[in-house]
């Protein structure tokens, strides 16, 4: 069979697709999955390097835009809609998949339009805004948090869970045991780095003098900020290894004691995934605020800590990772809590279910 995979610009779009990928690749050797996305998002980075075949389309957001704006988004979402179809009647997918951002409009539309069987994957509680367009279109909708089906048309939608890549799900299994006196510390800003973790890091440094020959950080800063951060922690004389983008987070989450990072969808679904003990800062212009709501339906089970962006500053940040520190009884029962949120199977539920349909 054929499936073709449409959507991405971030990672939290694209990872849970790769995941969806995997799944399906694995059933038969003789399956064929297309990727389809833009040329100025994640996917065309990350997809020729990890083996998979990438049909661009043009396609582009509308949100927040002016009139004159709009209307040229609005051409290059007809122009998409063209570039799809002619990749559609070539590629011949059984399957066609959205898993949110723009190119998974004007594609999803196409196939509906040819009579190819079409889903979509949400991965917020709140949809995006091609989601809750294609809804309409599609066979059925799967979702990974309670609250999204009230965006979709009724009996539509399956409750599935966020597909995480095997990758990171094998990296749990083969997680390394906690080092007697290092403490590690992961950081990351979701797919593209936050500039306000970065700077509140570098603010925390003089509050965390007293634990700096303990810790062991790996820092992912986005494209921006790489520079910035590390000469910082050269300055304070911290041990970390600095990146723009970490390739391998399996072995990253595998060998932190502690994670700071924002609470996007798909870094939820991992953090449960592999049992991590994580303090939240979601980013705060989320739409609707989802990113607090993710966090918060993990801090509200025990399975996390949160600091909003209005309470941040080095010093809260450098508290609330000492008092961690010190306490391995604390993590390991945030760890549990954790992992018992865990939904491990979706990648595997969605497949099932667009092979039934
Ligand atoms: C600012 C914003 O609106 N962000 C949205 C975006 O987040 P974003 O794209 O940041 O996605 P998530 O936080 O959900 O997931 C990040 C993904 O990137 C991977 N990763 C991250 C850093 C790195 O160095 N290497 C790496 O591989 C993580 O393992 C994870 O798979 O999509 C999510 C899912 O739709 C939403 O919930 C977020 O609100």
């Amino acid at each position: 069979m054929r499936l073709v995979i449409a959507g991405g610009g971030t990672g939290g779009h694209l990872f849970p697709g790769i995941a969806i990928a995997e799944e399906f690749l694995a059933l038969n050797p003789a399956n064929e999955v297309l990727f389809v996305g833009t040329s100025h998002g994640i996917e065309a980075r990350l997809l020729p390097k990890l083996g998979y075949p990438l049909a661009l389309i043009s396609a582009s957001g509308v949100k927040g835009l002016g009139t004159a704006k709009k209307v040229l988004s609005a051409a290059r979402m007809l122009y998409g809609y063209a570039q799809s179809r002619k990749i559609l009647k070539e590629f011949k997918p059984d399957l066609v998949l959205g898993v949110g951002g723009y190119a998974s409009a004007p594609l999803v539309m196409a196939a509906r339009g040819m009579g190819i069987k079409s889903f979509i994957h949400e991965q917020n509680a709140f949809p995006g805004l091609a989601n809750k367009l294609l809804g309409r279109f599609v066979e059925r909708v799967f979702i990974s948090m309670k609250g999204a089906e009230g965006f979709f048309p009724k009996n539509r939608t399956l409750m599935t869970g966020n597909p995480i890549r095997k990758e990171i799900l094998w990296g749990f299994q083969e997680r390394q045991q906690r080092a007697t006196e290092a403490f590690s510390l992961l950081i990351f800003g979701g797919s593209a780095g936050a500039h306000r973790i970065n700077t509140a890091v570098i603010e925390a440094l003089p509050f965390l003098e007293g634990v700096k020959e303990k810790l062991r950080i790996t820092h992912q800063t986005g494209e921006k900020d790489q520079a910035l951060v590390r000469d910082a922690y050269r300055a304070a004389g911290f041990q970390a290894q600095v990146s723009s983008f970490i390739d391998n987070m399996s072995t990253a989450y595998g060998a932190a004691d502690l994670v700071v990072c924002r609470a996007g969808a798909t870094t939820i679904a991992e953090i449960t995934a592999c049992g991590k003990a994580c303090v939240f800062i979601p980013f705060p212009y989320a739409t609707d605020d989802h990113q607090r709501k993710n966090a918060e339906s993990l801090v509200n089970e025990g399975a996390g800590f949160l600091i909003v962006e209005d309470d941040l500053s080095g010093e809260v940040l450098a508290k609330q990772l000492l008092e961690l520190m010190e306490d391995p009884k604390r993590l390991a029962a945030v760890e549990r809590n954790a992992r018992s949120l865990a939904q491990l199977d979706a990648a595997q539920v969605i497949v099932t279910a667009m092979m039934e349909k």
